[in-house]
């Protein structure tokens, strides 16, 4: 029983979507829908009012009588028909772009609503986006279900009123008749929807093995190892699944189908015989039989409207639910409300702090660290030693399982989320490269002052980007990135921008997060920006993940991970004399230059 109301409430919110999406369009639909229903049969029974005269007296039109303007009305109606059909199917088209608009932006607010990034990590995360954006196209159906509901009903009144005088029960035996039909479609839709997730997720695949050959950037591998073959190889195995999976459902559908189209044209043609019968008999006249007849396709044309409307309905309420609890998911741990604080403090204090992914694997695992402001603190260690979770727990991305976080004294979870991030800065491992102007590039790092030029160019030049852009033939209005035909840059200069786009934020940010920002830089800009960070640590929290030892060689204090817990804290001298892990790894790299 709950479930049918899940059901009701789910229609109801997908109905309110659309109607949210345009309210003008969406009643307009509906009206002329209903309009067009209610035309079927008013035409049959004009048309055979019009004949039934004609028969009587095959000069009536002459007269100029009720006859004659019978005849002009059916024309008018034919006409209108006409007339309003391309304007219903240019209402619908805008509508379904009116509706995909609305449900894309749903979905970018929903993302925004992600504080975290644990949503994102959910197995199946984009499995759902695709089967939501799929679904887009499925909600404009739920539309035309909806009005089709309301078309059928009122075709089937209309037409079992036309029918009452003769054969009463013949709209009862139609709707017993496709009853069973109702219950077996809506079982076989939701086997043989397209829309299901290992359907989607096929696609997917497919999807991605074929785009792989066909991407720039990935070109030089896919051409390096022949790699072409084995991924169109891979798609077309993925392709044959899905053609496999289409054709059994198609097949599914056609002989159930069948099945129930005889029985129906069955019944159609008895009740046909019957009427027949009646006319013979002489109990009918003429024109009231060619009423019947039409009246009976009529019927037939409104039942299967509702229900296999119904049918779809069931298929289709799986897609709106699917949607409704995407975009009522709630996917973020909630913000705190302390503002965020001002003056030189003390910095990061961790607290055994536990945390794993979704796989339950633990991945770090701190008794005590502290991460002083005014400081620079380099974190390195070994391939997976959890240095870029780190970051992301100091940035709330996740929330520890256990344990805490303070920054200044207060958990992470007691700031208000957003005064937080605006007070921090990071480049990360895995940074962006936007398919945008070089300015849009960096400006995107504070957004308020995207359109100030003096900003962009003092953030370069931090961020050793500015030598990029002297380069560029429209320096910063340059629009860079292959994808809309931009000029490529390099994998340093991308790694550049991504330094002065994370700058942006040099006079607000506190706390300011470098995930191996250099990893791409050659030594003399790599040597210039971690001096440059130096300079930028007074009075701010400033974290280096870096694998060349080098650079930690320069920071305030090194902090050494080894599979998820901190194994050795100090300068680098010290850590020298420990003769520890770091030790070991710095005489490592330093034996390669010696
Ligand atoms: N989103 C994720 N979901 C599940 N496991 C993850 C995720 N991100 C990282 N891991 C796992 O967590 C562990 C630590 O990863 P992390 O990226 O923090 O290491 P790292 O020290 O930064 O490594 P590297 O030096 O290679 O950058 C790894 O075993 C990794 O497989």
């Amino acid at each position: 029983m709950k479930e049918k109301w899940q059901t009701v409430r789910y229609a109801w919110w997908g109905l309110r979507l659309i109607y949210a999406a345009s309210p003008a369009r969406t009643t307009f639909v509906f009206f002329i829908k209903m309009i067009d229903s209610i035309l079927g049969p008013v035409l049959v029974w004009i048309s055979a009012k019009v004949i039934e005269g004609l028969l009587q007296d095959h000069q009536v039109f002459l007269s100029f009588g009720p006859v004659f303007w019978m005849a002009i009305l059916f024309v008018l109606l034919t006409i209108l028909v006409d007339v309003l059909n391309p304007y219903v199917e240019m209402n619908k088209k805008l509508l379904t772009a009116q509706i995909q608009k609305h449900i894309d932006e749903q979905l970018m607010d929903k993302a925004n609503s992600f504080e975290d990034i644990a949503p994102f990590d959910e197995t199946g995360f984009h499995t759902k986006v695709k089967v939501v954006r799929y679904n887009e196209y499925f909600i404009t159906l739920w539309l035309e279900m909806t009005a089709s509901t309301f078309g059928g009903i009122v075709q089937i009144v209309a037409s079992s009123i036309l029918l009452w005088n003769v054969i009463a029960y013949v709209p009862l035996l139609f709707l017993l008749l496709a009853l069973p039909r109702l219950f077996v479609e809506a079982k076989l839709n939701n086997a043989t929807f397209e829309g299901r997730e290992e359907v989607q997720e096929l696609r997917r695949r497919a999807e991605y093995f074929m785009g792989l050959p066909l991407q720039h950037e990935l070109a030089n591998e896919i051409k390096l190892y022949r790699l072409t073959p084995y991924f169109t190889a891979k798609y077309k195995e993925m392709a044959r699944q899905l053609i496999h999976q289409l054709s059994r459902d198609q097949k599914k559908w056609i002989s159930h189908n069948l099945g129930w189209g005889v029985l129906e044209a069955v019944a159609n043609g008895v009740v046909l015989i019957l009427i027949v019968q009646k006319a013979m008999a002489g109990v009918l006249p003429v024109g009231e039989l060619l009423v019947f007849i039409g009246a009976l396709f009529q019927l037939r044309e409104g039942v299967t409207e509702l229900f296999g409307v119904f049918a779809i309905g069931a298929r289709e309420m799986v897609n709106v639910s699917r949607i409704a609890q995407f975009l009522g998911a709630n996917g973020s741990a909630p913000s705190g409300t302390a503002p965020f604080p001002s003056g030189y403090q003390t910095g990061y204090v961790l607290e055994n702090v536990k945390f794993s992914y979704q796989d339950g694997r633990d991945v770090l695992q701190i008794d005590h660290l502290v991460l002083p402001e005014g400081k620079v603190t380099v974190l390195v260690g070994e391939n997976g030693s959890g240095k870029s979770t780190l970051v992301k727990l100091l940035l709330r991305f996740y929330e520890p399982a256990s344990g805490t976080i303070r920054f200044n004294g207060r958990a992470l979870g007691d700031y208000d989320i957003s005064a937080f991030r605006a007070h921090s800065t990071a480049v990360f491992q895995d940074f962006v490269r936007y398919e945008m102007s070089m300015k849009s590039n960096i400006g995107v790092g504070n957004l308020p002052a995207l359109h100030e030029q003096s900003e962009i160019e003092k953030a370069a030049a931090l961020g050793g980007a500015d030598e990029v852009a002297s380069r560029l033939r429209d320096r910063y209005e340059t629009e860079i990135g292959r994808l809309f035909g931009g000029v490529n840059l390099s994998g340093g200069e991308w790694q550049r921008i991504a330094m002065a786009r994370a700058c942006m934020r040099n006079s607000s940010a506190e706390i300011l997060i470098f995930d191996e920002p250099t990893s791409a830089l050659d030594p003399y800009i790599e040597h210039e920006i971690f001096s440059r960070l130096k300079a930028m640590a007074k009075n701010k929290t400033v974290i280096v993940v870096s694998h060349r030892l080098s650079t930690a060689k320069l920071a305030d204090q090194v902090v050494l991970l080894h599979k998820g817990r901190v194994k050795e804290v100090g300068d680098h001298h010290t850590l020298l004399k420990q003769g520890g892990i770091y030790a070991e790894l710095y005489q490592m790299q330093a034996s390669k230059y010696v």
